[in-house]
């Protein structure tokens, strides 16, 4: 039966999506600590838990490898995910993180890391609700263990240690419809080495298009146009978050980001996150903030290309700048950096400049889901204000 798994979790089902008697907010109420399970659920014999020090050089040089090689691809199968060490390193340790939720699978006697799954701690407001949520991220599957069900194992597994720690509700994405989304946001791509991305298949020459003509179409200026557009900086993070906290609480979903939140997530890290902000010449105000992560791809079967540089549009706020010059200029450094494409949801008000900075449609979505919360109806993207990495 489709479903088997979420039909029994406490997720939004698909046959309640019309019944707008059901209230919204938690679907079960937390149960005690001594009632919530002690002992890790049970695995296939022959593999046995692992908590992943992510702090641990090779235990991180595990979890890259086993990503590097095992994680999501297109729908062609053409590119991997191929997130970096640095980047595992960051994602994985925001502030108040708990290393029992960085949880691996081994082979009993090989000790071959062959799953993974994450979870970390976030505030996450659900229109006037801030929740404390996980959002659950990284699950894998070794390719040669698929469809022996130790997703749902892991998935319990993260749940219920999530549990141990008083939390009760998760966030997570996926490329595939589960029960139930809350809201389904098709990706964009904004070519920035155009050569390239056709030569490894990212994208097609257009009809009646020479690659000349094509280069010429993506072509950037050399720097930023707005004036006082500089990198983030520590002193910059109780303007930025103040600026960010405002921008977000128009979102029906967004994270409820303190300034330590903010200094983690969006202090620019080398090869991580990029950031930076429009500060007024005059009034020295911190005006507009823009961001992207990095997230390089591996390039599958291509003899001249292994991997696809990318970046991904993150948290983006325009006070006084347009948006669309905003966007223009992250455009323009992160070509500066030598990114490939600049990737995009249509979440917040991205769809404000996607067409117009010259993005093309991804070939899917990405879907957004909560765990033990239920929303009264599916969102539009445009109310989402969340970005998972
Ligand atoms: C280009 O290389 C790829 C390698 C694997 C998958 C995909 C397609 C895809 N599934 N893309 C996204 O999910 C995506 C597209 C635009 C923005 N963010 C995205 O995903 C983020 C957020 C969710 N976790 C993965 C990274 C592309």
């Amino acid at each position: 039966r489709r479903h088997k798994f979420w039909e029994s979790q406490p997720v939004g089902q698909f046959k309640d999506l019309g019944d707008s008697s059901l209230p919204e907010g938690p679907i079960e109420a937390p149960t005690p600590l001594s009632e919530v399970r002690q002992e890790p659920y049970n695995l296939p014999s022959m593999y046995e838990w692992v908590t992943c020090d992510i702090d641990s050089d090779e235990m991180c040089t595990e979890v890259y490898k086993l990503l590097a090689n095992n994680y999501v691809e297109d729908d062609e199968n053409m590119f991997r995910f191929n997130y970096s060490k640095e980047f595992l390193h960051w994602a994985l340790r925001p502030p108040g993180y708990f290393k029992s939720w960085h949880i691996g699978v081994r082979v009993k006697n090989s000790k071959k890391l062959v799953a993974f799954i994450t979870g970390v701690p976030a505030r996450i407001r659900v229109r006037d609700d801030v929740v404390n949520m996980a959002e659950v991220n990284f699950l894998c599957v070794h390719k040669k263990l698929r469809s022996k069900r130790l997703a749902p194992v892991m998935i319990k597994e993260v749940t219920r240690r999530v549990h141990l720690e008083n939390i009760w509700q998760a966030a997570y994405t996926a490329g595939i419809v589960i029960p139930t989304p809350i809201t389904s946001c098709q990706y964009w791509h904004r070519s920035l080495n155009p050569k390239k991305l056709i030569e490894v298949g990212f994208s097609r020459l257009g009809a009646r298009m020479t690659m000349s003509r094509t280069i010429k179409l993506y072509k950037l200026p050399e720097s930023t146009v707005t004036p006082g557009f500089r990198k983030m900086e520590l002193r910059d993070v109780p303007a930025v978050t103040r600026l960010l906290r405002n921008y977000l609480s128009q979102f029906v979903v967004a994270p409820d980001f303190s300034e330590h939140d903010a200094e983690h997530w969006l202090l620019p890290t080398e090869g991580v996150v990029d950031s930076y902000i429009v500060e007024s010449s005059e009034t020295h105000e911190i005006t507009d903030f823009c961001s992207f992560y990095t997230l390089p791809s591996s390039i599958l079967g291509n003899q001249n290309h292994s991997t696809l540089k990318a970046a991904y549009s993150y948290y983006n706020i325009s006070t006084k700048t347009s948006l669309l010059q905003l966007m223009n200029d992250a455009l323009i450094v992160a070509k500066q950096k030598d990114f490939d494409v600049f990737n995009a949801l249509e979440v917040m008000h991205n769809e404000s400049f996607l067409k117009e900075l010259k993005f093309g449609p991804g070939d899917g979505s990405l879907h957004y889901y909560l765990y033990n919360y239920r929303i009264r109806k599916t969102l539009n993207p445009s109310e989402l204000g969340l970005v998972l990495l």
